[in-house]
């Protein structure tokens, strides 16, 4: 099989987020008189977007009260988007070198596409990607094989030709729905079980690439 398409997915991926992804939920616990939670605490909430994740935070069903703490949370986070996070080892020469190999490159994330582009601007990998969308780009959200359809459309690629490359159990079910061949990090905020379905397994930046350059994806 040519990998003619890598699809990354963000938070737990390429960017470590989640200090400032706490700082922001705690800012808007603060703000309904709540008790702060612990970055592991937040980190098994993150993955199906900020209305979800200030919703467990918060622990409410009120609609008024998860519209209110979404406000919060998108407002702190724009304006703290790269206090505390980095891109994790060897992501940016990893991303050099699939460009320079000629494999398009798209970041598919349940994050707001705004707050996305903002960390990868902020961290200077905004430019290596050809589509960066977010939990609201599109009508659907990971693990829907939706956002992952459209873009290896728009980027003319078939899917079994494109590669999704995340840490949870949306990007591989996602993939998986989609026809397209799943690379599971393990460095990431999804807990191992999440990953048990990837088609393969990396334990390191070095091991996407090895994966995606080299030819030992299944089926090759
Ligand atoms: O912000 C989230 O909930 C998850 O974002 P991700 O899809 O980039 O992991």
């Amino acid at each position: 099989m040519t990998v003619r398409a890598a699809l990354f997915d963000l938070d737990g991926t390429l960017v470590d987020s989640l200090g400032d992804i706490t700082d922001a939920v705690n800012h808007m616990l603060a703000g309904f008189g709540s008790p702060s939670l612990t970055a592991p605490s937040v980190r098994k909430l993150v993955g199906k977007g900020a209305r979800n994740l200030v919703r467990r935070a918060l622990g409410t069903e009120s609609q008024d009260d998860i519209t209110r703490a979404l406000d919060l949370f998108v407002a702190y986070n724009s304006s703290h988007i790269a206090d505390k996070s980095s891109l994790y080892p060897g992501v940016r020469e990893a991303l050099q070198q699939l460009a320079e190999s000629g494999i398009r490159m798209a970041v598919i994330s349940n994050k707001h596409e705004a707050l996305c582009r903002l960390v990868m601007e902020a961290l200077g990998i905004a430019r290596q990607f050809e589509i960066i969308c977010g939990g609201d780009t599109f009508s659907e959200m990971k693990p829907s094989p939706l956002p992952l359809l459209r873009v290896v459309e728009r980027l003319g690629v078939p899917p079994y030709e494109a590669v999704m490359i995340g840490d949870s159990i949306n990007d591989v079910q996602a993939g998986q729905q989609a026809g397209v061949t799943t690379i599971g990090c393990a460095w990431g905020y999804g807990g191992e079980e999440e990953l048990t379905g990837a088609d393969h397994r990396a334990a390191s930046f070095r091991d996407v690439t090895a994966i995606l350059l080299n030819g030992t994806l299944a089926g090759c």
